[in-house]
């Protein structure tokens, strides 16, 4: 079969290409660049982030020990259209964007995929850690990684379930030791490499450079508690996060954390950690990966990537949903993603509208 591989230069996706190629496939990689090269002289990377010279540099020599084609694919006008504005609009409507999940669907799953389907792949393939199953209910699926040690489908579930049949997760049943062992054993240097860490578009990781180039001024205002009184000033709401306890610089007898992101009259609301607890939120554009009807849907919700999924009850009524956990959970985030599952499999995902105190 022919199979494309998004190559980032770094060890999973050069195992994910390998493995192919064991497979007997034949294999291109495809290795995209959505920035400016000057970017990463400008700004220095800090921490790593995925898409920088350096890993084009690696994916190069990746594929050269594989003995494979690889494609530079610039996709530099629709990151900045679909990924860097929506996420310089989100946070000017106070919300936490998530720009990787919509760079899965639009850009990696979709204008690089596309172009791999164009040149005449049957399939792309990534170094994500997910899968993709055949399940007994719902037909084909997206499942996280039998091993994994993050999970990688939660990024993954704003896909479009008609694109699933197209899209192969090759590491997706190893762990990354294994993997590791196995970039080890086939001689690539990249065997070693730190894991992508922040976002791209900063690599220096300082939201407040960005987002004042994107010419996005953001006021001092007040932290208030409950009642209203002033404890302290914050200097920029975007730099703020729903149940953020660190870097409030107020000082008070028992521990505060933002429990509300008052975008109208430039404040930040605090209080005792039970604030930060909430049962219900709606969300809005939801991407469905089964097929569903209007009413309850019994599931387990993350609403962070890190988090231990919750059981919870979604009510939909057409691309709107509310959304009950059992128990409270702790900092749910306008802006940020809920994602739906039953066990491994992810049957959709929406994004946080409001919450309800
Ligand atoms: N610039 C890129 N070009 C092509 N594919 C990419 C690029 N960046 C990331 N990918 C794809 O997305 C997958 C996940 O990337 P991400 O940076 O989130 O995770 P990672 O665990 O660091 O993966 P890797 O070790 O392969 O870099 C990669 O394995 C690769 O298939």
């Amino acid at each position: 079969m022919k199979i494309g591989v998004a190559m980032s230069g770094g060890v999973d996706s050069a195992v994910a290409a390998a493995l192919l190629i064991e497979m007997g496939h034949e294999v291109v990689g495809y290795h995209m660049k959505n920035l400016p090269d000057s970017l990463f002289e400008i700004v220095p990377e800090t921490k790593k982030v995925c898409c920088s010279p350096s890993d084009t540099f690696d994916a190069f020599r990746t594929a050269k020990i594989l003995g494979i084609e690889l494609k530079i694919i610039r996709l530099d006008e629709i990151f900045r259209a679909r990924i860097i504005d929506y996420f310089t609009s989100e946070y000017k409507k106070g919300r936490t964007p998530n720009p990787c999940v919509l760079c899965n669907d639009y850009i990696k799953f979709g204008a690089l995929m596309e172009k791999a389907l164009e040149d005449g792949m049957e399939l792309f393939a990534s170094g994500h850690y997910a899968r993709i199953i055949e399940h007994p209910h719902y037909g084909i699926s997206l499942a996280k990684g039998k091993a994994s040690h993050k999970d990688q489908a939660y990024f993954l579930s704003m896909i479009k379930k008609e694109k699933l049949s197209k899209i192969f997760f090759p590491v997706g049943e190893l762990t990354k030791e294994e993997i590791r062992e196995k970039a080890k054993s086939l001689g690539l240097p990249v065997h070693q490499k730190r894991e992508s860490q922040e976002l791209c578009f900063i690599p220096d990781n300082d939201y407040r450079r960005f987002l004042s180039s994107e010419g996005i001024k953001l006021p001092d205002g007040d932290i208030v508690d409950i009642a209203g009184n002033i404890l302290g000033k914050h200097h920029g709401l975007a730099f703020y996060t729903i149940g953020q306890r660190r870097g409030l610089g107020i000082s008070s007898k028992e521990k505060l954390y933002v429990i509300d992101i008052d975008t109208i009259n430039n404040r930040i609301i605090v209080g005792p950690y039970e604030k930060t607890l909430k049962k219900r939120f709606t969300a809005a554009q939801p991407n469905w990966l089964i097929d569903i009807k209007d009413g309850e849907l019994r599931c387990q919700c993350m609403i962070r990537s890190t988090m231990k999924p919750e059981k919870a009850s979604v009510y939909s009524e057409k691309d709107r949903l509310t959304v009950e956990f059992d128990n409270p959970v702790s900092a749910i985030t306008p802006g940020q993603l809920a994602v739906f599952y039953v066990g491994d499999v992810v049957l959709g995902s929406a994004f946080i509208e409001s919450v309800e105190s």
